[in-house]
């Protein structure tokens, strides 16, 4: 069949509109339409080049929800007209990693996502008779695509595809980074490295795990009035202090709790741990930076720890669908952090917006 898709043909060119052709879902494999897609900054970062394995011509795109339209052989758990979030860490529930109490991860389609091709090693896509990449396992920038099965998270068929699509990475990344994987207690001080797309859904769930303080930093002012209204209870602007971390301790009486770096900066990395506080303090990495990170190890010496978390730590088959209903429930917020809806033919500018700090998300539809 054919799908208009956004696709990315080099590294730092606007994506271009045009019709691919898309293979039918082999076995175990979906075809879904994508009603509409989130633009977040991993997006950003491959098309700038940086991602290490990034490959071209590619269709980006990891933050969407769509319909079933037809299931491959072998497709038990789907069928045509079922509303799915695509899953960039999917969930088997058989590999060692889905069967370990303590990750997220899982190892049935690591090595073929990163190439951007499908577990038989092929792509769906192609333009003009050449192949073009999938990304993420995803490819949410295209009308129609094809995903496994264990990467596709069935949800209730009422809720908002414009919406919700924000959970299949935004709102799940960094509301679960909180929840599952540094488990906030009430009470706790925390500070959140970026106000962006993932950063204010880390203040979201601090918020929601009870904590104390809620301390903001990021170089643009203008994100500090929504952090506000989801529970930042201090700003703090980088480019109005001398020693980021050292002001940090000080406000906090020796350091924070937990600390979040939402940007993908090894150098905030590095002053997200040099803020925590020693003997328990504890920080994790969410951003994406290609450049390896410093530390000491008297950092680890005295007691702070340094995690990582993918997609919040989320087990996406089983947790997408409740994180459905918490938005559903009211118990979380996303419409505020969807600052616009544009069409497809408007991706370009979706991209123009986030590189000048303008808004938090966009969503793309169809
Ligand atoms: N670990 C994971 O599973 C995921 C990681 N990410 C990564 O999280 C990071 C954030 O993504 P988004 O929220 O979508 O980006 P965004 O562009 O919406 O937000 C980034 C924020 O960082 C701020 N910022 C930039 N440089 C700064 C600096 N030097 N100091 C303080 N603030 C600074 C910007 O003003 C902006 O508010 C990216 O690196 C992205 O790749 C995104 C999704 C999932
Ligand atoms: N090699 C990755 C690069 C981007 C990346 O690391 N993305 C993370 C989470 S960030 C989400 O917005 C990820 O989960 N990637 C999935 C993976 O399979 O690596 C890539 O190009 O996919």
């Amino acid at each position: 069949m054919k799908t208009k898709a956004a696709v990315a043909f080099e590294p730092n060119k606007p994506l271009e509109i045009v019709e691919l052709d898309l293979a039918a879902p082999r076995k175990g494999e979906v075809l879904v339409e994508i009603v509409a897609s989130g633009v977040c900054h991993t997006d950003a970062y491959t098309l700038d080049g940086r991602n290490p394995g990034g490959y071209f011509p590619v269709v980006l795109g990891h933050e969407g929800a769509g319909i079933v339209r037809e299931v491959g052989g072998n497709v038990h758990g789907l069928k045509p007209g079922d509303h799915v979030i695509p899953l960039y860490t999917p969930e088997c529930r058989e590999c060692d990693l889905c069967l370990h109490p303590k990750t997220n991860l899982c190892s049935a389609l690591l090595e073929t996502q990163a190439r951007g091709v499908m577990p038989d090693q092929t792509s769906r896509f192609s333009y003009e008779g050449r192949p073009v990449y999938h990304y993420m396992g995803c490819s949410t920038f295209s009308n129609f695509t094809v995903v496994p099965e264990i990467a596709l998270a069935k949800i209730r068929k009422d809720a908002p595809l414009d919406k919700v699509c924000y959970i299949g990475c935004g709102a799940t990344t960094g509301i679960g980074a909180v929840i599952f994987t540094m488990k906030v207690e009430a009470g706790a001080s925390v500070a959140v490295w970026g106000l962006g797309g993932i950063g204010l859904n880390v203040i979201q769930g601090a918020k929601m795990a009870g904590a104390g303080r809620i301390i903001g930093v990021d170089i643009n002012p203008a994100k500090a009035d929504l952090a506000t209204q989801f529970g930042m209870t201090d700003f703090v602007n980088p480019r109005d202090v001398d020693d980021v971390a050292g002001h940090l301790r000080e406000m906090t009486g020796g350091g924070l709790d937990y600390t979040f770096e939402c940007i993908g900066n090894v150098d905030a990395m590095r002053q997200a741990m040099d803020a925590c506080h020693i003997g328990w303090g504890e920080s994790c990495v969410i951003g994406v930076d290609g450049n390896e990170f410093t530390g000491h190890p008297y950092h680890l010496l005295y007691g702070r720890t340094w995690k990582g978390t993918m997609f919040g730590g989320a087990r996406g088959r089983t947790d997408v669908p409740k994180i459905v209903d918490w938005y559903m429930d009211g118990k979380i917020d996303i419409d505020e952090l969807i600052t616009r809806t544009l069409p497809l033919e408007k991706i370009n500018t979706a991209f123009d917006l986030m590189h000048q700090g303008d808004g938090i998300r966009s969503v793309i539809t169809y």
